[in-house]
């Protein structure tokens, strides 16, 4: 996977217009986990994501929403460079994470994904064992111990509130889990390699009503624990759950603010068209 860094100044001269709430998105540097600034992203030739600035506050749930093809995706894969497994990707800009820059070539990679962790729209385990599912990563970090891997498997599941649920059927497929299980059990999965960032794309769209309240009420508890980013085609979900909301229109992020006030009192006209449902 390659990271191209252009030249910022020319770059954006000619490629990127400003997005006007940059000295909105500056104001919270206190407690940030994750520090993106004037991020721009190119799939070969097209841009996807203009001068995104914002940061992401530490232990808190951080919302991403906005209308079909604005960038969410693309912006919450950049934050833990998934979105470079495209090769014709390019970047400009820079993203801290706890004040490191993750496209230093000193920056592993590999730690950062361990740090950042990922869940997916469509709930995505390996046709494997609940336990082998979630003693996945830590193997792979060559933890062998069997009492470790117990210890780590028994946590990472009560982590996703799901051990109760579970713990009598650790050596089953997961295949054979609902979808909603299935979804906390790879929320366990990403918790058992201890991360402090976990993204997470659209996690509920493919569950029922039911399951999407208990991912919910998960993510609140996580949040004790662990800076959540969320993205989300659910305006309610958003306003349930997550402290700050950032909406994304075209690639720029127009507004960036405490979820209450975003949604109450939105300060860009195309954020309370977007909110009040007139487009999107
Ligand atoms: N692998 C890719 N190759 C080329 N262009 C891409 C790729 N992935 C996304 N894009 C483009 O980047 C833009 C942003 O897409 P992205 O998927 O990030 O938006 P989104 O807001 O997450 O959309 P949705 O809500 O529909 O998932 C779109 O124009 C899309 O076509």
């Amino acid at each position: 996977m390659s990271k191209v860094m252009e030249k910022k100044t020319n770059v954006r001269n000619e490629q990127t217009k400003k997005p006007e709430v940059k000295s909105e998105v500056k104001k919270e540097k206190t407690n940030s986990i994750i520090e993106v600034n004037d991020l721009n992203l190119w799939y070969g030739s097209d841009q996807a994501l203009y001068e995104v600035s914002m940061d992401i506050p530490q232990e808190r749930v951080t919302a991403i929403i906005g209308p079909s093809g604005c960038g969410k995706s693309t912006f919450l894969k950049t934050l833990n460079r998934m979105v470079e497994m495209v090769p014709i990707v390019k970047t400009s800009g820079s993203i801290k994470y706890r004040e490191q820059d993750i496209f230093s070539s000193k920056f592993k990679e590999e730690y950062l994904r361990t740090k950042v962790g990922m869940v997916f729209q469509k709930p995505n385990p390996f046709p494997k064992s609940i336990y082998d599912n979630v003693a996945y990563g830590p193997r792979i970090h060559g933890v062998k111990k069997k009492e470790i891997l117990d210890q780590i498997v028994e946590k990472s599941l009560k982590g996703a509130a799901i051990w109760d649920e579970l713990k009598d059927r650790l050596h089953e497929n997961a295949y054979g889990l609902s979808g909603g299980q299935q979804q906390r059990v790879c929320i366990a999965r990403a918790l058992a390699v201890e991360p402090d960032v976990i993204l997470m794309d659209e996690p509920t769209s493919a569950l029922d009503p039911i399951s999407t309240a208990k991912v919910e009420e998960l993510v609140q508890e996580l949040k004790e624990k662990y800076s959540i980013v969320i993205v989300t085609h659910n305006m309610q979900q958003a306003a349930r759950i997550s402290d700050k909301t950032a909406f994304f229109l075209n690639g720029e992020l127009i507004e960036y603010a405490d979820t209450d006030n975003l949604f109450q009192n939105p300060q860009d006209k195309r954020t309370e068209d977007y909110i009040t449902g007139r487009f999107g």
